[in-house]
């Protein structure tokens, strides 16, 4: 198997007439088969990296590859490209395309050209698995932020991506359907697909993924496991991001006075807190 699905490699980015580069140099590779975060301030770029990512944008330096293959930005190579990444917006307006919810989800299949009796059962699948199923009939435009949210998710999951790139996903969620999400992502990493997710939710970072990237001013700062990104807590408050609470609780409430004793408690509830949740 491919090590790596898609990688930046010295991709220099920037929006026609901005005095500044959005994406800055900026070399970040993503595994194959991880849950994967990504962190940064606000306007450090993630959002750009997701457009280069689909051939929405073209680097004006550098090479974006998928699969080892540098991505072409022709039609078809695009339209193939896009079933492979699925890309979920921060705004759910960005990507709601029908009139009722039933239609919007059934719209990315419809343009695969599968067989109607398939898209019906994808279509029921999504809507039972994101609790669309008494909205199924409702135009897009009736539904609450929340509820867009959950559709434009449902939409590209229906398309089964090989990497699914969500933009703060739990953005505009009450904690059921946040919880409820998470669960979703879990079961279809554990179907085999890799996963990106920006978020500012660090807590939820710690809890969900397996391997997470810090970005700053369009670049790569930091990359590991939660547990070593977030033991630099140096670098991150230099960055301004934090650590989850739970690390603030740890580090701050327990002195390290009494040496190893206390380091092996933190490092063990640090252990049972990512497994628990
Ligand atoms: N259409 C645009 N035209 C000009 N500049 C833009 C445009 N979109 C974004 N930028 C700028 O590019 C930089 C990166 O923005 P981007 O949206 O990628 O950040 P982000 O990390 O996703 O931020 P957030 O966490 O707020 O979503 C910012 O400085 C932003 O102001």
């Amino acid at each position: 198997m491919q090590e790596y699905l898609l990688e930046f490699e010295q991709v220099y980015y920037t929006y026609p007439g901005a005095q500044q580069s959005a994406l800055n140099g900026l070399t970040l590779k993503i595994p194959s088969g991880k849950r994967c975060a990504l962190i940064g301030q606000n306007g450090c770029g993630k959002t750009t990296l997701f457009l280069l990512a689909n051939g929405l944008y073209k680097p004006n330096s550098g090479v974006v590859r998928w699969r080892g293959e540098p991505l072409s930005y022709n039609r078809n190579y695009l339209g193939n490209l896009r079933q492979k990444i699925g890309l979920v917006f921060q705004d759910p307006e960005q990507q709601l395309v029908a009139s009722t919810v039933e239609e919007d989800i059934s719209y990315g299949l419809c343009n695969l050209g599968l067989p109607e009796p398939e898209i019906k059962d994808r279509v029921e699948q999504a809507l039972v698995e994101f609790e669309l199923t008494t909205l199924a009939e409702r135009p897009v435009h009736h539904l609450s932020l929340g509820q867009k949210k959950r559709v434009s998710i449902a939409d590209v999951m229906v398309l089964q991506p090989e990497l699914l790139v969500l933009d703060e996903p739990t953005a505009y969620l009450d904690i059921k359907h946040t919880r409820n999400l998470i669960a979703t992502l879990k079961k279809i990493h554990r179907d085999g697909t890799t996963l990106l997710m920006a978020t500012h939710d660090l807590d939820l970072v710690y809890r969900w993924a397996d391997w997470v990237f810090v970005m700053d001013k369009g670049r790569l700062m930091l990359e590991g496991k939660p547990q070593d990104v977030f033991s630099q807590r140096t670098l991150l408050e230099e960055l301004e991001l934090g650590v989850p609470l739970i690390y603030q609780i740890l580090f701050d409430s327990l002195s390290s006075e009494e040496g190893v004793v206390i380091e092996k408690v933190r490092q063990r509830i640090l252990e049972l807190f990512r497994n628990f949740s």
